[in-house]
Parts: C-alpha cells; sequence; structure tokens
C-alpha cells in the first residue's frame, strides 16, 4: 500500500519489536540466516533508539537554557498569570520541540518506536540470543553461538538448557575460552569488576585503571540512565481516563515520576545481569577500592583525594577519617589539605540530594511513594514528619507479620497434632465417604474425591471466614486490573465476561503505596499460605508444594452479551497439560505449565448467576461433578488429565476466586512469590533499625538472608591499616569470628616477611599477630601489623585469615531495607534436567522440525510471558 512503501522510503530505523518478531517467526521456518539478520538488527536498532533519544535530550537540554540554576531558587516563582509563567513554560515548549523534532527526525513517529513492556522484558531478558545461538549453531557459526549462549545464561542463570549448552560447547573442538562472552557487558560494570578482580590479587597498578575507566563509565552510564527517564508518563496503577490532575498536579506528577526513575539509575547501573542483587553503596565503594589501591602504589595526593571523595558519602566513616589522617601524615599535612575531593562527585551528590528532597516533599504532600535507593543520604533528609509515619507504619506491619506468624505457627501445631493423633487419619478422611473431617482451623472436608467421582479431588468449606471473604471481594476490586493475569486481555476466556485479576505480589505493593489496606494485602498472601498447607495436608504429600501461580480472580457478566449465550465462562482444559478432548487426550507439553501438580480454587462469594464449577471427563463433555462457588469453600484437585475442568457462564453478577496452582518442583517456585516474602520482610524490618547503626547488630538484625554472607560484607574494600601507632592502643574493634568463607579464592600466600617499603604486608592477612610493618617513613608512619590494628574493609580478605580483631565497616548495610530491585532466588538451584524436552542430550539445545520440539530452545520465550495464561 501508500503507507507501506513511504515507510520504506524513509531510512527510520526498522521497529526492533517488528525485527524480533521476524525473528521469532523466522526461527519457526528454521530460516536461520533470516534469524540472524532479524534479531542482529532488532538488537542494533534498540541500541539506537537510545543513542538517538539519549543525544536528542542532551542536545535539547544544552541548547535551550533553562533559567539560573535551581538553589535560591533563580528561577520565577510561576504566579497567577505572571510574564515570567510564559517565559518558563516557553521554554519547556522550545525543548519539547526540540526533543520531539530531533528523535522524529531519525527514528520517524513516536507510535513506530513504541514498544510495549512484553517487548521490553523479553529485551531485558537477553531473549534475542536465545534465538541468535540456535540460528548460529546452525549455520555452523560457533564463535557467535557460544557468545549468544554466554550472553544469554549471564542474564538467565537458572536456564537448565542454556547451561547445557555451555558445557557441550566447552567441550568442543575450536572453541575458545574468549569465545564465551558477554556481549551485553556494560562498560562501567566490566571495568569495575575488572578492578575488583585485580585488586583481589593485590595488583592495584592496573586495578587503579579499571577503577578510574569504571568511575567515567559510571557517570556517562548515568548521564543516559537520567535522561532515559525523562520518558512517558506511567499510569501504573491507575486509570489515566480518570486522571483529572491540574496542570500543576500533572506537572508534579510526571516530573517526581521522572526523578524517581532517574534516583533509581543508582540501582539500575549498580547491577549487573545475573545477580540478585545491586552493589550495595556501588559508586562510593569505588572510591574505598581508589583509594587503597593509591596507597598501596604509592600515590598519596590521589589516595587523599579519592578519600576525601568516599567521605564526600560517608562523612563520619571513622575507618575512612583515620585513612585520610594517615595519609595526610604520610604526605604531609599541609599539602594534603590543598587537596579536595573530586568534583564531578561533589556535583552528582548536591543534585542527587535536591532530587531526594522535591521527591520527598512529593511523598510527604501528595503521597507518592519514593523509596531512596542510596544508602549515604543524610538521615535528615527525610523530613521529620515522614520518618515518624514510616516508623508508625513499620510498627504496623510488624504486628500484622507478627499475628501471621502466630497464625501460621498455631496451624503448624495443629497440623502435628493431627499427624501424630493418627497417621490414619487423613486416609480415613481422605476415603472417608461420610461428613468430611476436620483439617485445620474450621475448615471440613465436604466432598471427598468419591462423592466428586473422580481422583485426586476434594471440596471443603469454611477456610475463611464471611468477613475475610469480603475484604478480599474489596481487595480485588480495588486492586484489580482489567485482564491482569491474562496478557491484558480483559476477556481472555468468554467475550460476554470481563476478567480481571490481581496477584499478591502486586496487591502488596498496592497495600504498600496505600492504594488498597495493607491489611487485606497481608490477608490475601496468608490465606494463599493457608490453602497451600491445606492442600499439602490433604493430599499427604511427602515434598513440599510451592507456589506456582497465584492470583485473586473476578469475572463478570457483560450485561448487554448475555442473550443466547452458549459458551462457558472457563472451557473446559486441565491445569498442566494441553486437553485435546476428540482425541480424549491430554498432552503434558509446553505450553502448557507442565510443572503445575496441584490446583486449588478459594470462592469468595454466591451473588451471582451460573458460574459453576464442573469437573468432566476428557471428552470435556461428560459432567462428572459440579460446584458451587460460595465464601470460604476450596475445590482442590490434582492438576493434571484425571481432572478435566471449567466454568459455567457467569450470566449476571461477578464471581471473584481465588486461583492457586502449586508445583511439587522447587525449580518452578515462583519467583514472585519469593518478591512477595521479601516486602513482607522489608515490611516488617524491625523499627528503627535503619537508624540504627552500631556494628554489634549487624550480625543479628536485618531481613534474614538465605546465606550468611550480606552483599556489605563481600564488598567491603580493604583499608590501611591504621596510622601512627601511638594512637592505636586501644581496641575498640569488633571481633568477628562468624565471617562467612566467600567464594574469592583465599589468599595466604602473599605474606612475604615485611620489608621496608612493603605497602602490600600493610594488609597481609595472616594471624600473625606481631608482624611489624615498617613503612619505611618517618616513625609515625610505621605501622603495626599487631593484634588489633587491622580494620578490614572487606571481609573476604581478612576472614579466618585474621585472628585479629576485625573492624568491619559499612556491616551496618545490612540492616537497610532492601532496595526495589530485589530479586531473591532461594531454591532456584537447578539440580537435574529439565523433565521435558531433550534433556539427556548434551547438544546445545537446537530445534528439529517437529513443531513440539520448537518449546526447547523458545522454552525462555514462553515463560517471560506472563505465567498466567490459563489454558
Ligand atoms: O474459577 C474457577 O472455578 C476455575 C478456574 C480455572 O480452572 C482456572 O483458572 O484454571
Ligand atoms: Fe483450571
Amino acid at each position: 500500500t501508500n503507507t507501506d512503501t513511504q515507510l520504506s522510503d524513509t531510512s527510520f530505523l526498522e521497529p526492533y519489536d517488528l525485527l524480533f518478531d521476524n525473528a521469532v517467526e523466522a526461527y519457526y521456518k528454521q530460516d536461520w540466516m533470516s534469524v540472524i539478520l532479524n534479531m542482529e538488527l532488532a538488537l542494533r536498532n534498540k541500541r539506537s533508539v537510545h543513542k538517538v533519544r539519549t543525544e536528542c535530550r542532551l542536545n535539547c537540554a544544552n541548547q535551550t537554557t533553562f533559567g539560573e540554576q535551581i538553589p535560591g531558587l533563580g528561577i520565577p516563582i510561576p504566579g497567577v498569570g505572571s510574564i515570567e509563567d510564559l517565559g518558563f513554560f516557553q521554554r519547556i515548549l522550545k525543548r519539547a520541540a526540540c526533543v520531539s523534532s530531533c528523535e522524529s527526525e531519525k527514528l520517524g513517529p513516536p507510535t513506530l518506536y513504541k514498544i510495549s513492556e512484553e517487548m521490553d522484558l523479553e529485551f531485558k531478558k537477553r531473549t534475542p540470543y536465545n534465538y541468535l545461538q540456535v540460528a548460529y549453531f546452525k549455520i555452523n557459526k560457533l564463535d557467535k553461538a557460544v557468545a549468544a549462549a554466554n550472553t544469554f545464561y549471564i542474564a538467565n542463570p537458572d536456564h537448565v538448557e542454556m547451561r547445557q549448552n555451555l558445557e557441550y560447547y566447552k567441550m568442543m573442538a575450536g572453541v575458545q575460552e574468549t569465545d564465551f562472552k558477554d556481549l551485553e557487558a556494560k562498560p562501567h560494570m566490566a571495568e569495575f569488576l575488572e578492578g575488583k578482580r585485580l585488586y583481589s590479587s593485590d595488583e592495584f597498578g592496573p586495578a587503579i585503571d579499571h577503577f578510574e575507566l569504571a568511575v567515567n563509565e559510571y557517570f556517562a552510564a548515568d548521564q543516559e540512565c537520567r535522561v532515559l527517564c525523562e520518558g512517558a508518563y506511567d499510569y501504573d496503577g491507575y486509570n489515566y481516563m480518570e486522571y483529572t490532575a491540574d496542570l500543576f498536579q500533572a506537572i508534579t506528577d510526571h516530573y517526581l515520576y521522572v526523578l524517581n526513575c532517574k534516583q533509581n539509575c543508582a540501582v539500575e547501573l549498580a547491577s549487573t545481569a545475573g545477580r540478585d542483587k545491586p552493589f550495595e553503596d556501588f559508586l562510593p565503594s569505588h572510591f574505598n577500592y581508589l583509594q587503597f589501591s593509591y596507597y598501596n602504589t604509592e600515590q598519596y595526593e590521589k589516595a587523599i583525594e579519592c578519600a576525601k571523595t568516599y567521605l564526600l558519602f560517608h562523612p563520619e566513616d571513622e575507618t575512612m577519617n583515620q585513612n585520610l589522617a594517615y595519609y595526610s601524615v604520610v604526605l604531609g599535612e599541609d599539602k594534603a589539605a590543598d587537596i579536595s575531593a573530586r568534583e564531578v562527585v561533589r556535583q552528582h551528590i548536591k543534585k542527587s540530594l535536591l532530587e531526594k528532597e522535591l521527591l520527598y516533599f512529593g511523598y510527604e504532600i501528595f503521597g507518592i511513594t519514593f523509596v531512596d535507593p542510596d544508602s549515604w543520604t543524610p538521615a535528615d533528609v527525610m523530613p521529620l514528619k515522614l520518618r515518624e509515619k514510616q516508623k508508625a507504619e513499620r510498627e504496623t506491619a510488624a504486628r500484622i507479620t507478627e499475628e501471621i506468624g502466630n497464625l501460621m505457627k498455631e496451624i503448624e501445631t495443629l497440623v502435628e497434632e493431627k499427624h501424630k493423633e493418627s497417621s490414619d487419619l487423613a486416609k480415613m478422611v481422605k476415603h472417608s465417604p461420610t461428613n468430611g473431617s476436620l483439617l485445620i482451623d474450621d475448615v471440613k472436608v465436604t466432598m471427598t474425591s468419591k462423592e466428586l467421582n473422580g481422583t485426586q479431588r476434594v471440596l471443603m468449606d469454611g477456610v475463611i471466614s464471611d468477613d475475610e471473604c469480603r475484604e478480599l471481594h474489596r481487595l480485588s476490586n480495588a486492586a484489580a486490573q482489567k485482564g491482569d493475569g491474562y496478557r491484558g486481555r480483559p476477556s481472555p476466556h468468554s467475550s460476554s465476561e470481563m476478567f480481571q485479576g490481581v496477584t499478591v505480589l502486586k496487591a502488596l505493593k498496592l497495600g504498600q503505596e496505600g492504594v488498597v489496606p495493607l491489611k487485606s494485602a497481608h490477608l490475601f498472601f496468608n490465606v494463599s499460605e493457608k490453602i497451600r498447607k491445606v492442600i499439602e495436608s490433604y493430599f499427604q504429600l511427602e515434598s513440599p508444594l510451592y507456589f506456582s501461580y497465584t492470583h485473586l480472580v473476578c469475572r463478570a457478566a457483560i450485561e448487554d452479551k448475555q442473550e443466547d449465550r452458549e459458551d462457558l465462562s472457563h472451557p473446559v482444559h486441565a491445569d498442566n497439560c494441553l486437553l485435546i478432548s476428540e482425541l480424549n487426550e491430554c498432552i503434558k507439553e509446553p505450553p502448557a505449565y507442565t510443572h503445575r501438580d496441584y490446583s486449588a480454587i478459594l470462592y469468595l462469594n454466591d451473588d451471582f448467576e451460573g458460574g459453576d464449577f464442573i469437573f468432566t471427563e476428557l471428552d470435556a463433555k461428560t459432567v462428572t461433578a459440579v460446584v458451587k462457588p460460595q465464601c470460604g469453600r476450596v475445590v482442590g484437585f490434582g492438576a493434571g488429565k484425571e481432572n478435566p475442568h471449567g466454568v459455567r457462564a457467569v450470566t449476571k453478577g461477578q464471581r471473584c476466586a481465588v486461583a492457586l496452582w502449586f508445583t511439587l518442583d522447587p525449580r518452578h517456585h515462583e519467583k514472585e512469590r519469593v518478591q512477595a516474602e521479601d516486602l513482607l520482610k522489608m515490611l516488617s524490618t524491625p523499627v528503627d533499625s535503619e537508624f540504627q547503626t552500631t556494628v554489634e547488630d549487624s550480625g543479628t538484625g536485618g531481613p534474614e538472608g538465605t546465606t550468611s554472607t550480606t552483599e556489605a560484607e563481600r564488598d567491603q574494600v580493604l583499608i590501611p591499616t591504621d596510622g601512627p601507632v601511638e594512637s592505636q592502643k586501644d581496641k575498640r574493634v569488633e571481633e568477628r569470628t562468624d565471617e562467612p568463607v566467600t567464594e574469592q579464592p583465599v589468599k595466604s600466600t602473599d605474606q612475604q616477611p615485611a620489608k621496608a617499603g612493603d605497602k602490600k604486608s600493610g594488609k597481609s592477612k595472616d594471624d600473625n599477630k606481631t608482624k611489624v610493618k615498617d613503612k619505611a617513613k618517618a616513625g609515625s608512619k610505621t605501622q603495626t601489623k599487631t593484634g588489633t590494628q587491622t580494620k578490614a574493609k572487606q571481609s573476604e580478605k581478612t576472614k579466618a585469615k585474621q585472628a585479629d580483631k576485625t573492624k568491619v565497616k559499612q556491616a551496618d548495610k545490612k540492616e537497610k531495607p532492601a532496595v526495589k530491585k530485589t530479586v531473591k532466588t532461594a531454591a532456584k538451584k537447578a539440580t537435574g534436567n529439565e523433565s521435558s524436552g531433550s534433556s539427556g542430550s548434551k547438544q546445545p539445545k537446537v530445534k528439529s522440525s517437529k513443531a513440539q520440539d520448537s518449546q526447547t530452545v523458545s522454552s525462555s520465550t514462553v515463560d517471560t510471558q506472563k505465567d498466567k495464561d490459563e489454558l
């Protein structure tokens, strides 16, 4: 058509989502060259879009001066119709025009490069490399296949197939170690990691080069990250159609949204694919490493500069102050005084603090949540009122969590008691055709498999109270998103009904934001856990059940679409296999959620028409049992072919339920659940802990991690032994005997006898308590390595090696609430082969022509689709 030719005539970048889709299509046609062409171009165009955006915005920011500097504030305050208003907005308009014409000149109309969230996620998860790996392997470009495989694996360390592929590649002839590249490595992070590596092996000179580069790259990346924040406003959480903010409110909302995003760059930049958590105190730590590296290479000016720079972030840091004092003595106090901290960092901090102030103002006044990602922010930046409010909130959350904890304990003891009473009881319950038996609380088994005419089925009542039903029902209407849980489709199963859903994590987040009562979100969490226990115990499962997916979902009849309706609200299906009713078969293969083992639906209400739950035969027609939803009722069943089921049309009103799917396979334990648990923990961090920074507390307080080593501990930087010996008589340092063994190689061979000028020995990690380090300079520079004087910032350097007392700096970091991006991967360790696909083979997973076969490599694709779309 006309538009088509017009488009192809222009030199605009081809939209990368389109290219991605083309590549995937080509993949299924096994057109490997086309996969490569499209996918590589998609990756390139994505980078180009970012580049154009960054450049346009930066250029426009420079072109259109935006008035004077803020503090003061140099900018006239907009008043009623003042002429300054016009001047102010004129600049805004010009800047908007500048950005928009710059971008559309290079990229075409905005719609062309608007990318959906899902697609964005695919690129974040590095899915393109999954496809590229196969395609390159197919055309025998091994080096590229290996690089793609490695790049993908770094971001998906749980991907069993890719791990096997990599192992296979390692053994292949013609594959070099250098082929295992990370094609998406971020320069600042690569430099930082390399610096750290060298630092760990005492190669301080080379380490300096990398850390310095890392700092430069950091600021470049920070600038890019920040400028990319100046994008469209995301009306997340509320309906933009109902958004009726006035001019200044609208500007405020969007601006604070942008500022929030900019602040979050600190987390973004401290994160790297495949690492669960961002590095803590990332930017400051660069200067910590640097000061010590400079010290070790006798570059005292630089060491002082970096120590001072570090102190900009943590002015009270005792260790660093001592280091600085020591360096100053070595260099000469006068000279030292003339050295200042780095200006670029000073500016960065100034800007960041100003942003935080605005964000806290927005938090206090408009309730726009802001979680400070930095650990160095002075406490008083957060307004007192807000601090008090947060404290109160944390108290409430702590109380609720305690209550939940007590409840869970009660449940556990009850379950245990029941088990003890008679190990046969459960069996009796299971097979008893009579009235159900008590399992937990007031839960009654109303119908067993037998009465439900099948196997692995149960109907229970009284699982939650009427009040709880009402509360969850309210929650669903307050929190649910249309179509949420169904890839955003509002009517995934029947065009005569509207679906809406909310997950536990989402509910908790909304609770935290104050959009819904936090208490209700807790209840949702709590109830789901209760049902998990009930199902686990009723079906007498030997190994634990894990959550696979949970959502609170309502389906509502669309009034004018009920006439002559013949469809079901939810077509008959099985939960872990693809039901082919024509063949009386159920195929257990992706895209079915084959890892699901048990399902449970908790009903919340009965004030609607229709909506019966039905079990059928494999033909999807012959109904074997009917369940009428009502408050507190749970239908639980095995998720397999033995239990095809569906929901009859809801013809009037709204039917709400909590649908839960469980797996016995810990590898499929839902990540969202872990995040939800983390969030709960965070909300219940002991009150005030944030304001306590004593080292003593660090060992016990704070959210429990899965390992005993915290990031803070592992990332601590070694610092030199203390300065003038005379001042070191006291032993304020803390004994830490619980230093965990970290993955870093233990260094025990670098303890050359101390010799004059040997800086290294200053941080030697032997347990020789009497080694004296002669700094070979003035007497005051002599350092003792005796007993107590080593203050180490990096636990791996000191742990176990040091019988001497070690002060671990930054240990208090542990106490801070986790930053947003915390993704835990407990229970994630893949221990075996995936049950599906060609698991035994050592081959990279490559496709044959069979249709189902194509799931192997695209499995990550399937997985990334919101794991919600019931079949
Ligand atoms: O809501 C129900 O009763 C059943 C829903 C269901 O089977 C499902 O979502 O898989
Ligand atoms: Fe189902």
